[in-house]
């Protein structure tokens, strides 16, 4: 069973930096204007007004969350609305999420060798289907069998791979997490999870060396992984 994280690992952090983060930003303001009211959109407006110490209008909401795009902030509100955002995005054909060839190569080959795969991501899910289904590699979203956000917990917190495997009703040792961040992989390893990071000279022009990949296999595409599943 093959757990993956999206940014970094199947696709580029430029893509998610350059093209996704600036589209969102962008498009808030209107889309808060016009969706305010939608009682999924007030959820989370509301939560980061709380966080904000409740007395907050809609502009200063817009502002927090601009201000969290900038910062890379994983809130899971944050998440929820951007990928609503992005729909529209998708949908109007304004970009196709990025897929590394190797990535867009290996995931059928493992889906057809009959390996289950699950999609890790602070993206919300929605978003993810929306990346997988519109991706550059066209509709992936058929290869994978579970989605799973930060509503299951923090990537760098042990519990949340915890509790993935046992929404997959699977051992721990039977998942093999995919991740570019050792952060996550240690968090996943401290669960019993098998790890690889996936050192990407694309998004790290600077190889991680051993110690720096704190004892998790290192590939630099998905084709090295064949062998360790
Ligand atoms: C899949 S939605 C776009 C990516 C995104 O917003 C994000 O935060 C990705 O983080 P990841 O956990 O996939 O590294
Ligand atoms: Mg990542």
């Amino acid at each position: 069973m093959i757990l993956t994280d999206i940014e970094g690992t199947t696709s580029s952090i430029s893509f998610v930096k350059d093209v996704l983060f600036p589209y969102a930003r962008r498009a808030l303001p209107g889309f808060v204007a016009a969706h305010k009211d939608d009682p999924e959109v007030r959820r989370w407006l509301d939560v980061v007004a709380t966080e904000h110490g409740a007395m907050c209008d809609d502009a200063m909401i817009v502002e927090t969350l601009q201000g969290w795009i900038d910062a890379d902030r994983k809130h899971t509100a944050l998440k929820a609305l951007q990928g609503m955002i992005w729909s529209a995005g998708y949908h109007d054909a304004d970009f196709t999420a990025h897929i590394y060839p190797d990535a867009a190569q290996a995931l059928p080959r493992w889906h057809a060798a009959g390996e289950t795969l699950a999609v890790y991501s602070s993206g919300s899910v929605p978003a993810q289907k929306l990346f997988f289904g519109h991706s550059d590699a066209g509709d992936l979203t058929g290869l994978v069998s579970a989605w799973f956000d930060t509503e299951v917990g923090g990537k760098r917190e042990a519990d949340s791979y915890a509790r993935i495997a046992d929404a997959l009703d699977a051992a721990p040792a039977e998942i093999l997490f995919l991740s570019d961040v050792v952060e996550e992989l240690d968090a996943a390893r401290e669960a019993g999870l098998r790890t690889v990071l996936v050192d990407r000279r694309e998004d790290y022009p600077t190889p991680r060396d051993a110690s720096a990949a704190n004892g998790h296999t290192r590939v630099t595409t998905f084709d090295q992984i064949d062998a360790l599943r």
